[in-house]
């Protein structure tokens, strides 16, 4: 530990000053350091870490933005896909340093992620959830898939879901029937309804799957929901492979740098030993071996990784609220907007209302961060309990505790950062609603995750009972639990409704501070509105000045002043 003097050095080269301007006379009102605050909470390590990924971006014209540009959706497939392959040339997070610090995983989704979710799903759909899905439920005769996918000789996908059937995983139709004369699998999709769809990767470059199939022996029984790997485009051509056609489904609300794609399966045939045999395995003969006693807990094991994609969830719905947070909160102290008299207006942030409306979720960004941060950890524990494979109680009661938690915390999660990037985006007024402020953006992007992993989130009792826990368990922070609307009754209310506004109140002069805390640097926060520095209007001016033809004429100048309609041309004689 050096002087105090060298120390302070360090931390500003770590962490250097915030530009000066507007939202100084907040930085000077704070009540703490929030220098002291971020190394608490991430740790010089992680702090490194996050600022080598996002200035590796800010310095690589591939990851430029183009303000005002809006990108066709095959050149936004292609650019993402492009910079998905330069995260491996990155290589930011080797099996080494995930081994020693497993949340930079999850950190490392979610930097991704502040930049553009389309390229975090698409990175982790192949490196994160194919491979750890092939880890977790295969054994020792997969692993060639896992070494392929890390140096890109293959690209991953993990297709569950059909066009008919989302939620209900025990209803999903894909077949594979096992053929003993010669020792394959035979993956078929009865009808188009049970085609796979809106698998992510699958629509333009995907070469393997991890394919959900119920498993026919050849007796013609049924042993339920497994999981195979299938090889559906060559890697050489990325052609499809013979029985498979494969498509993209086209433009989403959000992430369309993502190509959800569509299979449908032919007959087509796959080695016996592409069955990830963890939950079961068929001999050669056919015979159909489990360990699991118990059917239900079978499919639960069978369904294991599915908690890994909803914990991510939660850590990428937090990202989104900090994100929406960030803009909002820097606009909120640099707009100002009536005041005592016509030339001394005040920034927005100084009324209730506005405190009302973003200050609880800042207390729910800081809570639920804890919270994501925490269930990672313990998926990480029960990963490598299962790569231990550990078969004991504790083992067998964390993965269903997980389950629990993750398939409740990620409805809260979501819907959380839902509401509050909504609320965000109002807070900024007509500003917010300007694409290039980016508010837009994050709530399209964050609306799936109300969506996918474990259905909608209006799924089943589990959430309620769990939600209850959750509160409970992430409710760090007074504020929370008062904003959560956990108490009712009038009196209660009442109480509540006071403790808030007296909370926000105390909270509003550290509220910019707070969000130095959380906010990624300019580049990546990508919000001409939410930049450190706080000089709103120049920001803003500057961003709308760059755009493409901003100040030229219309193109369509003569259809106005050249070719006047005649009026009532076409209207009806009768
Ligand atoms: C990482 C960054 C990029 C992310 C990008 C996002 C890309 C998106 C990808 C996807 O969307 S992948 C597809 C996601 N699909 C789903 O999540 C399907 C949702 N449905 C289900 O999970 C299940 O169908 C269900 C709703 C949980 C099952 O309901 P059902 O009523 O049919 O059975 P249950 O009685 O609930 O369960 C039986 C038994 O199994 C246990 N269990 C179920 N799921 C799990 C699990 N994931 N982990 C552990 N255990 C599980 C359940 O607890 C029951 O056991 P008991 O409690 O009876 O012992
Ligand atoms: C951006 C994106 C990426 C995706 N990526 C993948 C991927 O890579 N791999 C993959 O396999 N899948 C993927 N999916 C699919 C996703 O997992 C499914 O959309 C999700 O599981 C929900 O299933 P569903 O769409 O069929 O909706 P359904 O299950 O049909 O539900 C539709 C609606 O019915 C209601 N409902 C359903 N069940 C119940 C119930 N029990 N009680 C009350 N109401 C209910 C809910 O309102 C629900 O929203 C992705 C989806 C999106 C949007």
């Amino acid at each position: 530990m050096g002087t105090l003097l060298e120390e302070i050095h360090s931390q500003n080269a770590l962490l250097p000053d915030l530009p000066k301007g507007p939202l100084c006379i907040y930085r000077a009102k704070s009540s703490f350091n929030w220098k002291e605050l971020l190394l608490f909470l991430d740790g010089e390590d992680m702090i490194i870490f996050k600022k080598r990924i996002f200035s590796a971006f800010e310095n690589d014209p591939l990851f430029a933005h183009h303000p005002g540009e809006e990108l066709p959706i095959e050149k936004y497939r292609e650019l993402n896909f492009l910079r998905c392959k330069r995260l491996f040339e990155y290589d930011f997070l080797n099996i080494q340093e995930m081994i020693k610090n497993p949340l930079k995983i999850f950190m490392l989704i979610n930097c991704l992620g502040m930049y553009d979710w389309s390229l975090s799903a698409k990175y982790f759909l192949n490196t994160y959830v194919f491979a750890s899905t092939i880890q977790n439920s295969g054994s020792q005769r997969h692993m060639h898939f896992i070494q392929k996918t890390l140096n890109m000789e293959i690209f991953g996908c993990f297709a569950l879901t059909e066009v008919s059937h989302g939620s209900n995983t025990k209803a999903i139709r894909t077949t594979a029937q096992y053929d003993p004369t010669t020792q394959e699998f035979i993956i078929n999709s009865p009808d188009f309804e049970a085609s796979k769809f809106w698998i992510g990767n699958m629509g333009k470059n995907a070469t393997h799957a991890v394919v959900y199939a119920q498993l026919y022996t050849p007796g013609g029984q049924c042993h339920g929901l497994h999981s195979f790997v299938v090889q559906i485009r060559d890697p050489k051509t990325l052609l499809p492979m013979p029985g498979i056609m494969v498509g993209d489904i086209g433009k989403k609300l959000g992430q369309n740098g993502l190509d959800n794609g569509f299979t449908m399966f032919h007959n087509v045939r796959i080695p016996r030993e592409n069955l990830l045999n963890r939950t079961g395995d068929v001999t050669p003969e056919g015979v159909y071996n489990t360990s699991f006693k118990d059917v239900r807990q079978r499919f639960g094991a069978s369904l294991g990784s599915l908690s890994t994609g909803r914990v991510c969830i939660i850590g990428m719905s937090v990202v989104n609220l900090k994100l929406a947070l960030s803009i909002a909160i820097r606009f909120s102290a640099t707009r100002r907007q009536f005041g005592p008299s016509d030339d001394d207006e005040i920034p927005v942030l100084e009324y209730q209302m506005q405190q009302w409306r973003l200050i609880p979720y800042l207390a729910a960004a800081y809570a639920l961060d804890h919270f994501s941060k925490t269930l990672f950890e313990n998926l990480i524990e029960l990963q490598i309990g299962l790569l231990q494979n550990d078969k004991s109680i504790r083992q067998a009661e964390l993965g269903r505790e997980i389950h629990a938690l993750a398939s409740a915390g990620k409805p809260l999660a979501s819907w959380t950062a839902q509401q509050g990037a909504q609320e965000c985006r109002e807070a900024c007024g007509g500003h917010g609603y300007l694409a290039m402020n980016h508010l837009g953006d994050i709530r399209n992007d964050n609306d799936p995750n109300c969506y996918v992993f474990n259905g909608s989130n209006r799924s089943r009792i589990i959430f309620k009972i769990c939600s209850i826990l959750i509160r409970v368990t992430v409710c760090v922070c007074m504020l929370y639990i008062f904003a959560g609307g956990y108490f009712s009754g009038e009196q209660a209310g009442k109480v509540i409704k006071n403790a808030i506004l007296d909370l926000c109140a105390k909270l509003k002069d550290d509220a910019v501070a707070l969000v130095d805390v959380i906010a990624p640097p300019d580049f990546i926060l990508n919000s001409p509105i939410g930049r450190a520095n706080g000089e709103l209007y120049k920001n803003l001016w500057t961003t709308v000045l760059q755009g493409k033809k901003v100040l030229e004429r219309a193109s369509w100048w003569a259809e106005f002043s050249t070719y006047k309609p005649t009026i009532g041309s076409l209207k009806s004689k009768l």
